[in-house]
């Protein structure tokens, strides 16, 4: 659907050449949700300016439906964009038209009749749930209506993808929630494919089937959502999964859990299907080994389930032996704490 074969866009600045993209590689299929992360610099928003053709690639190609954007005329170039729908960061709305105008403002561009362009409007901000806010103005409304009007409007001309350039980072966590579970029924209801960028963790673990991490204009690791949270290859990959994945308890648990005698952490990883199964409780009584789960989290990535629990093992030395080489064969398990109290 977007295919980006080895990108490159360098600017000037005078005698200063900043290469912002680096022979990036990527492909977006259709039905995906793809995000790419990258923090502030990294050439994100350089990497989706050219895909809705406000940037040329210096080298490389940009391709969206088999076709190189960059080889278009100006009028097709026009045609084409209307068959993407952005929505931004700061909403972009105009202050001085009503809900319903500024949904309809793409429409008009487009041409039709005043009858199908309000049944349409109606359509949308029933889509979004804003039915009845038509006629107020932009600045009657929430950060969260805000977008859901953006939305509507990228909507309008029946895109088959949405680019999103950090689309929930000037809103709330709840409202930030609202926006990406609307965005999921964008993809799931009506089949539009969604690019996005964020700097958040939080935004790819939500909704993305696919991610790619940018770093100095480079895509430094790319894959599916799930495999890439539970397999990270690259530090900045595991520093953005640390963002939203605590890795150790707080010193405070820590503390607590010396008090009460110490011994040794275990980290426990269940993937997929095991994350389902009670192999901790299986595998402990088997053994007669009491287990304490000092601190953790199950979590749903791409409606499977990833564990990532820190545990402590209470019992005889040879039980507890045989209790981590049972595990073993089961589950990730690495020793990330010791304390001989
Ligand atoms: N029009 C331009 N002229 C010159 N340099 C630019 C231009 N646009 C971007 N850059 C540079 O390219 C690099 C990548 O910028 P870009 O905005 O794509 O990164 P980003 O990951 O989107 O960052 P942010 O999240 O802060 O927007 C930066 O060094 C930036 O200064």
């Amino acid at each position: 659907m977007i295919e980006f074969k080895n990108v490159s866009k360098t600017f000037r600045l005078g005698k200063r050449e900043v290469k912002a993209v680096k022979d990036v590689s990527l492909s977006v299929e259709k039905g995906d949700i793809f995000g790419i992360i990258g923090f502030s610099g990294a050439g994100k928003s350089t990497l989706l300016r050219l895909v809705n053709m406000l940037e040329r690639p210096t080298a490389g190609s940009v391709l969206i439906q088999d076709i190189d954007v960059s080889k278009l005329s100006p009028k097709d170039l026009r045609t084409r964009r209307r068959n993407i729908g952005m929505i931004f960061q700061n909403f972009n709305l105009f202050n001085s038209r009503t809900v319903a105008g500024n949904v309809a403002y793409p429409l008009k561009l487009a041409g039709g009749s005043k009858k199908e362009i309000n049944k349409r409007v109606q359509e949308l901000l029933n889509f979004v749930g804003l039915a009845e806010k038509a006629k107020d103005y932009p600045d009657q409304l929430s950060g969260g209506q805000k977008q859901r009007v953006g939305i509507a409007r990228a909507l309008a001309t029946s895109p088959d993808i949405l680019i999103c350039d950090e689309a929930t980072s000037a809103l709330d966590p709840d409202t930030t929630a609202d926006i990406l579970r609307l965005l999921k029924k964008v993809n799931r209801d009506l089949g539009i494919t969604i690019l996005l960028i964020t700097h958040e963790m939080h935004v790819i673990q939500s909704i993305c089937d696919k991610v790619a991490v940018m770093e100095n204009g480079e895509v430094i690791e790319s894959g599916n959502v799930f495999e890439t949270f539970t397999e990270p290859q690259h530090e900045t990959t595991k520093r953005f999964i640390r963002s939203v994945q605590q890795e150790l308890p707080s010193d405070q648990v820590l503390e607590e859990w010396r008090a009460g005698g110490g011994g040794k952490l275990y980290r426990v990883i269940f993937k997929g299907d095991v994350a389902n199964d009670p192999v901790l409780s299986t595998v402990t009584k088997k053994n007669n080994v009491d287990f304490n789960i000092v601190y953790g989290a199950v979590r749903e990535l791409q409606e499977r389930l990833f564990g990532n629990l820190i545990v402590s093992f209470i019992g005889e030395a040879d039980a507890v032996k045989n209790t981590l080489s049972d595990l073993h064969k089961l589950v990730e398990l690495e020793e990330v704490y010791s304390h001989e109290g």
